[in-house]
């Protein structure tokens, strides 16, 4: 599996938000995207993930262009800003009807993604009554279910108490030994950086920095 953000630009409203950003991606390793608020890193995530048009450039999947070639990756999860959850029901059916979307995902799959980030699918409560972190956790599992090979998570950790964090980062490296490709944006969080085989510091929508790390 192989990203590749080619001379990627966005403007919005004559505003440069993504200026000539070119990166590669590959299976099997972790890369964090680092830089301050609104540096651009949702705005690029948002780009792999077939979500936001850019306004110059090209991003393909094992060199299929998106919107020319394919229009969406075929196997891909994220977690970015909040997703649109259903306030009345339980975190399972939520992850259950979006599930029912995709032909990929079965009922035990939901189970065990929502395990993994230790949330209970048997648990009655519904996700009006989470907590931040529960929430933060469902929006994990909902892009981790099925294990698709690229996973796009923006901000993971930061409403999750240090026992999560730490069962976050196992997940994360068990999916990258399965040979996932998966993309984080940290802030400061130091324990994203030492997990990430290759940081992209982004400052003003642009690359300014990529810099190898040793693997966790
Ligand atoms: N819909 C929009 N219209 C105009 N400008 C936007 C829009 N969405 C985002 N921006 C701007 O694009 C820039 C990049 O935003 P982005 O959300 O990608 O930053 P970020 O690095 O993810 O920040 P954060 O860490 O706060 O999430 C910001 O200056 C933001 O104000």
């Amino acid at each position: 599996m192989e990203v590749e953000l080619k001379n990627i630009s966005k403007t919005i409203h004559k505003t440069p938000i993504l200026h000539d950003i070119n990166l590669k991606f590959h299976s099997g390793a972790i890369y964090g995207l680092k830089g301050k608020n609104g540096c651009g890193k949702t705005m690029l995530m948002r780009t792999i993930c077939g979500l936001m048009i850019p306004s110059a450039g090209t991003v393909s999947i094992n060199g299929k262009v998106l919107m020319k070639d394919i229009e969406f990756p075929e196997s891909i999860g994220a977690l970015i800003e909040n997703p649109a959850f259903l306030p009345q029901y339980t975190g399972y059916k939520n992850l259950c009807m979006l599930a029912s979307l995709r032909s990929d995902i079965d009922k035990e799959a939901v189970a065990e993604a929502m395990r993994r980030v230790q949330l209970d699918p048997e648990d009655k409560r519904v996700y009006r009554k989470y907590s931040l972190g529960m929430k933060q956790k469902l929006g994990i599992a909902n892009a981790i279910m099925g294990e698709p090979d690229i996973i796009v998570l923006d901000e993971p950790i930061n409403a999750l108490d240090e026992a999560s964090v730490e069962q976050v980062k196992k997940v994360l490296v068990d999916l990258r030994e399965r040979d996932h490709l998966i993309i984080i944006a940290c802030h400061d969080r130091e324990e994203l950086e030492y997990l990430s085989d290759e940081i992209i510091e982004i400052k003003d929508g642009t690359v300014v920095c990529k810099q190898k790390e040793g693997v966790a």
